[in-house]
C-alpha cells in the first residue's frame, strides 16, 4: 500500500503517514461497563467462547514484579513506579489502579495494538475510565450492563463467594452510582438488561454483531476466524 501511494507522487513522509492511519484502522474497541456482579464475565466468555479470534484483551502495565512464567508484553507490561508517572502525565493511559501497593493501568497503545490485529479489544472498565476513553480517539461502543436491582447483584456476589463482608459491602454501594451513570441518557450506545442470562447474551451478541457488520460495510477488516 505504501508503494502505491508513494507511486500517486504523494511524498514519502505524507506517504507514511498516510499509510499508518489506514493501516491503523482497525474495529472500534468494546467497551463493557456495570457494577461487579452483573454479570459482565458471564456476557464476555460466552461471547469468546462462540467467537475465539474476534476479540481480544489488550495487556496491561503493572509495577508489580512479574511472577513466575509470566511474560513481559503477553501478561503484562511490567514497568516501574517513576516510568508509570511519567506516562500518565503524557495522558498515555485510558485508566489507572492501585492495589496492594501496584500501580495497574490499560494504556491507550495496547487498545491500539489489539485493533491492529483486526480484533475487537475489549474493555471491562469502571465509569471513570468511560469518562476517559470518551476523550480519546479510540472511538469505543459503549455497552452498560445493568442489574436488575441491588439486592440482585447482592445474591449473586454472594452466590459468587469471591468476597469478604467488607469487599461486598463496598461493591454495593459503589453500584448505586454507577449504575445511576450507566443509566443516564447520552452516556452509553446500548444499555443490556441482564435479568436472564440467555436472554441478556443474546440482545449483547446481537448488538455487537450489528455493530461489527456495519463497521466491515465501511470497510473496516474483522477477523472472524
Ligand atoms: N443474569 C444472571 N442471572 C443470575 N446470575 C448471574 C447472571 N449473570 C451472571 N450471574 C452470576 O453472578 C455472578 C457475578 O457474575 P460475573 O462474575 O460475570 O460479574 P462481573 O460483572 O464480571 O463482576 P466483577 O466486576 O466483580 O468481575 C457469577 O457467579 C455469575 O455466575
Amino acid at each position: 500500500m505504501l508503494h502505491a501511494l508513494k507511486a500517486t507522487g504523494v511524498k514519502k513522509e505524507i506517504a507514511l503517514k498516510m499509510y499508518t492511519q489506514l493501516a491503523n484502522k482497525g474495529p472500534r474497541p468494546l467497551v463493557l461497563c456495570g457494577p461487579s456482579g452483573s454479570g459482565k464475565s458471564t456476557l464476555l466468555k460466552r461471547l469468546f467462547e462462540e467467537y475465539p479470534n474476534t476479540f481480544g484483551f489488550s495487556v496491561s502495565h503493572t509495577t508489580r514484579t512479574p511472577r513466575a512464567g509470566e511474560q513481559h508484553g503477553k501478561d503484562y507490561y511490567f514497568t516501574d513506579k517513576e516510568m508509570m508517572l511519567e506516562k500518565i502525565a503524557n495522558d498515555e493511559f485510558i485508566e489507572t489502579a492501585t492495589f496492594s501497593g501496584n500501580m495497574y493501568g490499560t494504556s491507550k497503545a495496547a487498545v491500539r495494538e489489539i485493533q491492529n490485529t483486526g480484533k475487537v479489544c475489549i474493555l471491562d472498565i469502571e465509569p471513570q475510565g468511560v469518562e476517559q476513553i470518551k476523550k480519546t480517539d479510540l472511538n469505543p461502543i459503549l455497552v452498560f450492563n445493568n442489574p436488575p436491582t441491588i439486592k440482585d447483584l447482592e445474591l449473586r456476589l454472594r452466590k459468587r463467594q469471591s468476597e469478604t463482608e467488607e469487599t461486598l459491602q463496598k461493591r454495593l454501594a459503589a453500584a448505586v452510582s454507577e449504575i445511576a451513570y450507566g443509566l443516564e441518557p447520552g452516556n452509553f450506545h446500548k444499555i443490556i438488561h441482564n435479568v436472564e442470562i440467555d436472554e441478556a447474551y443474546a440482545e449483547f451478541r446481537e448488538f455487537i454483531l450489528n455493530e461489527l457488520k456495519q463497521q466491515e460495510a465501511q470497510g473496516v477488516q474483522i477477523c472472524w476466524e
